[in-house]
């Protein structure tokens, strides 16, 4: 008969968003952490027997509910708690392996806002497309993957309710997207001066990020609209701006059945599905140029 070999079981990739709210200045620790318990594990797979197993499920509820009581100071400091409470609370777990990604987050600095908006670190691309059928120019330029979250100031109300809606209505929740931007310049004839590419990149990124953190949204189409706004009312360069975002929910997770309460402090972030709303916002009397697919 073949012998059972190393092994090991878990809850990988657990996505817990941490909020804590110091008054009007909120802080983020963001993690995907994956656990992974091995010891006594030989009656599970050789008889079926669960008589040692302590679910997967039960493992990602320690995640969420470590993150409520503790808190999460640095991913080491938090691995180290879940292992230790792992391999000293179950006699037939002998090793708990906790692998922790941490994703890191800056302030959106605006003047006059309330601190709760974030941008995600260093993961976001400059795109540039540029046709030219030997007369005329056209560059539509853009970025792709900027990160923003908003910790509150965000409702979602008064929508539409039919035999299939489940949705409870949201008055204090996470908004959270990838920013997929493309912006199209007026500049098309060489014999005009072409704009300051550069700046107006920075300017386009800068005005995104600032009519995300000041907009009190009332939905995500709300916010987007007025991000293009605010590129075209600050851009003079540029006629039309399409915007594509993903609404990347955040689930408050229930501690209640732990004894904890969840004052927005907890979330589960899904990657999907995901809300997508998108939208072309234009300068007045341009025609709209920029694909919509
Ligand atoms: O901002 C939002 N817009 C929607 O259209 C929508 N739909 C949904 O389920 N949640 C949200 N949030």
């Amino acid at each position: 008969m073949p012998t059972l070999g190393q092994n090991q079981y878990g809850k990988a990739e657990t996505r817990v968003v941490r909020i804590v709210r110091d008054g009007p200045v909120h802080h983020i620790k963001d993690l995907s952490v994956s656990v992974a318990l091995s010891g006594d594990m030989d009656e599970v797979h050789l008889s079926g027997s669960n008589a040692n197993v302590l679910p997967t499920d039960t493992t990602k509820n320690t995640v969420f509910a470590f993150a409520k009581r503790h808190g999460i100071a640095s991913p080491e400091q938090f691995a180290i708690r879940l292992a230790r409470h792992f391999v000293t609370g179950r006699a037939a777990i002998h090793t708990a392996r906790i692998r922790i990604e941490e994703y890191g987050w800056d302030r959106i600095e605006t003047p006059g806002t309330a601190r709760h908006s974030f941008v995600r670190r260093g993961q976001e691309t400059r795109t540039t497309q540029v046709v030219h059928d030997g007369e005329r120019w056209e560059v539509v330029s853009g970025l792709t993957d900027l990160t923003v979250l908003n910790s509150t100031d965000s409702e979602f109300r008064g929508f539409v309710r039919d035999e299939y809606t489940t949705l409870p209505e949201a008055r204090d929740r996470i908004l959270a997207t990838d920013v997929h931007a493309r912006w199209r310049y007026g500049w098309s004839d060489e014999r005009e001066p072409a704009p300051d590419w550069d700046r107006a990149y920075a300017g386009a990124r800068r005005d995104l990020l600032a009519a995300f953190a000041e907009t009190y949204s009332l939905s995500l189409q709300q916010t987007l609209y007025r991000m293009g706004e605010r590129v075209i009312e600050n851009a003079p360069v540029i006629d039309e701006i399409r915007l594509s975002l993903p609404n990347k929910h955040h689930f408050l997770v229930d501690l209640e059945p732990f004894g904890l309460e969840n004052d927005n402090e907890v979330y589960f972030a899904a990657d999907r599905p995901y809300g997508l709303i998108e939208a072309t916002v234009l300068r007045d009397g341009v025609p709209p140029r920029i694909a919509t697919d």
